[in-house]
């Protein structure tokens, strides 16, 4: 395990009360390996350690997990996170751990016993959690409002930060009524940094969630979506011979590549996986068909590679896609 950094205060020549850049940067290279901060890292770090709320709209994979992860690092108190997907947060607090950062989840995944310890590090006067993943619907319960006005009170809170900040807006593809109960948050602890993430464009949604989250005079930034290392083809159906043979050749002459391949239905789901199974190609179907202990099995399969394929319609979280190297 890494050596903690010292995580109060700033030090002589510091910026905006806490770290300067390169003190920041010396942060990412010790837990990360990173050298540099990426797109507008800097400046939603910079922004939440000053106090500020921020608005945050980067691409997918762009690195937006950093802008909360770093202020975690080096300042007093524990930040929380928001996330509206269970699996994505096992995946980051697993992820977390490895780099021997404190973090942890509260979730219906987890076990009591679990759970328990969770609750007795925060009830404790010094906790060691320095991130705290949990639900929209988690964060709308009174027991939990309890909880966090409870370190609030004791000046343990240091960050909210809302990942996939879009699904609060109705505007929004992926719209989630619980979402919309956390903009109390505001209110309740008028002195906290909120910080919303998304990778949602859409300027009405943009609005929409400064507007709900009461955001107060945020700093709003927005990074490029050009993406270099995206490369992209079309081909058209009716030209092709064979549909499923040509999805198996470049499969199989890409290499043994993670991949997923979206289909319109759950029945096209099925039918492809048999295909390139047959073809000697290690794949599963994902959709809403199957029952979740399936679907996170397969998840699982596919983020550990022990899958190369997954065969899926939208129910599979776009969101996974670029967190694997190599794809
Ligand atoms: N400054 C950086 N330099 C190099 N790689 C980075 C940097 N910051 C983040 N990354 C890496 O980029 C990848 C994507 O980061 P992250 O998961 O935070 O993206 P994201 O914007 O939250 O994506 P999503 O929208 O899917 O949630 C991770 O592997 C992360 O370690």
């Amino acid at each position: 395990m890494k050596k903690a950094l010292p995580l109060k205060g700033g030090s002589a020549g510091s910026r905006h009360g806490t770290k300067t850049q390169k003190e920041l940067e010396n942060v990412l290279k010790q837990y990360f390996g990173y050298s540099e901060f990426r797109g507008r890292q800097l400046e939603a770090i910079e922004a939440v350690l000053s106090g500020r709320d921020c608005f945050c709209l980067m691409p997918t994979g762009g690195g937006k997990s950093m802008c909360y992860q770093i202020p975690a690092l080096v300042k007093t108190g524990i930040v929380l996170v928001i996330s509206p997907l269970i699996a994505l947060m096992e995946n980051q607090v697993t992820s977390l751990k490895s780099k021997g950062i404190p973090a942890e989840f509260l979730s219906s995944t987890q076990t009591t016993h679990n759970k328990n310890k969770i609750h007795e590090d925060l009830d404790s006067g010094n906790p060691s959690i320095k991130l705290l993943y949990v639900t929209p619907e988690l964060v709308a319960t009174y027991g939990f409002k309890e909880k966090l006005t409870k370190l609030y009170s004791r000046g343990l809170l240091g960050l909210v930060a809302i990942d996939e900040a879009h699904c609060i807006s109705t505007w929004g593809h992926d719209f989630r009524p619980s979402y919309r109960k956390i903009s109390s948050l505001r209110k309740q602890f008028p002195d906290i940094p909120i910080l919303a993430l998304t990778a949602t464009a859409v300027p009405k949604v943009q609005k929409d969630v400064i507007s709900s989250l009461c955001l107060q005079n945020p700093v709003i930034l927005k990074a490029s979506f050009n993406r270099p290392n995206i490369f992209y083809e079309v081909r058209y159906k009716d030209l092709l011979d064979d549909v499923y043979a040509d999805i198996s050749n470049l499969l199989k002459s890409s290499g043994n590549v993670c991949s997923i391949i979206y289909c319109l239905e759950r029945a096209a789901c099925d039918d492809l996986t048999i295909h390139l199974s047959e073809q000697g190609i290690s794949c599963a179907a994902y959709h809403a068909g199957l029952n979740s202990k399936v679907r996170s099995a397969v998840l699982d399969d596919w983020l550990s590679s022990r899958t190369q394929v997954v065969v899926a319609t939208v129910a599979f979280g776009y969101s996974f896609f670029l967190h694997l190297p190599g794809i």
